[in-house]
């Protein structure tokens, strides 16, 4: 069994029938990269774009059998699971498409309005959804740490500094927001009423307890996330940084192979990873 602290001990009697929404862009390619090697799987539908150039291409370049992109889901063949790192809009036709088929949905896609997040809670009811803005093990180790420093230094500032390539869309990411939720809740309060997402000009004195972001955009960086508790003469950083694809796309293949067949509702990566503790 490897030892890459995913629970691996999923009896299957056949490759679980796949489709990627978002297969073109940074994190599709790495799932594809992935999915060569990979017989729990078998790749049938790979969505991009509507009206994307890629839209008719072989998934496999060179490969003049291979599965082809498509610009929508109306050719989609029967599916166990889907997993969606497209953005928002690809997401919402993601979730159409599982509710509509009673299909089960993995989604990393940050930068959600409140009016899909409705959508998509809703969508529990019907289908079994797993969603992360993270799908690292070092998050979720990262997340845990910090829920206990965050509870354990109630008086100390939290500032959340994180970095991300320039094209990023959203911001802060995903898992910024993600971070500031976990130690919110760890000290008894919501994000909403303590976050400070920009500071400029006549700012006047920091507010106690207040939850701070700062964003870095540039070049390649694959995602970093620094959480930073400050005292008074003493300061404790808690931080990742991801230098390599694969290892979310390792994480949303393991939580899509844990999720097809599991039954309606959400479930969280914390239920997929087995350790460490
Ligand atoms: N949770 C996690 O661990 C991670 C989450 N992410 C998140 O995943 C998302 C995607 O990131 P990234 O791969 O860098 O993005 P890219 O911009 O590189 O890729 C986006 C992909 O989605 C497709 N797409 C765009 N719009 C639609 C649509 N309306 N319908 C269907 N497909 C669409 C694009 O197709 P085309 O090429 O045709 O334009 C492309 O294939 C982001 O929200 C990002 O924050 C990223 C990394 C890790
Ligand atoms: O857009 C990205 O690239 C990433 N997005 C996720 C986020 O918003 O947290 C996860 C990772 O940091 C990479």
């Amino acid at each position: 069994m490897p030892t890459d602290g995913f629970d691996w001990n999923v009896p299957m009697t056949r490759p679980v029938r796949l489709a990627i929404s978002g297969a073109s862009g940074r994190m599709g390619r790495a799932l594809l990269s992935l999915l060569g090697d990979d017989a729990r799987f078998e790749l049938v539908h790979a969505v991009v774009a509507p009206g994307s150039a890629h839209a008719g291409q072989p998934v496999f370049a060179g490969d003049a059998d291979s599965l082809r992109y498509a610009d929508d889901w109306t050719q989609a063949p029967a599916l166990d699971v889907v997993i969606d790192f497209s953005g928002p809009a690809g997401l919402a036709l993601s979730l159409d498409h599982c509710v509509a088929h009673g299909i089960a949905l993995v989604s990393g896609t940050t930068g959600i309005d409140a009016a899909l997040e409705a959508r998509l809670a809703d969508a529990g009811n019907s289908i079994a959804i797993l969603r992360a803005a993270n799908f690292s093990l070092g998050v979720a180790v990262l997340t845990r740490l910090l829920r206990e420093a965050a509870a354990a230094l109630p008086g100390w500032d939290l500032e959340i500094v994180e970095a991300h390539h320039g094209r990023k869309q959203d911001a802060p990411s995903g898992t910024a927001l993600a971070l500031g939720h976990a130690a919110a809740a760890a000290r008894h309060t919501t994000l909403e009423a303590a976050a400070v997402y920009s500071r400029e000009g006549q700012t006047g004195a920091r507010t106690d307890g207040s939850i701070g972001f700062a964003v870095v955009r540039g070049g390649d960086i694959v995602g970093e996330h620094i959480a930073m508790l400050i005292g008074q003469g003493e300061r404790l950083e808690l931080g990742h940084r991801a230098t390599d694809r694969s290892i979310f796309a390792r994480g949303a293949l393991q939580a899509a192979y844990w999720l097809a067949g599991h039954e309606r509702g959400h479930w969280q990566l914390d239920d997929v990873i087995t350790a460490p503790r």
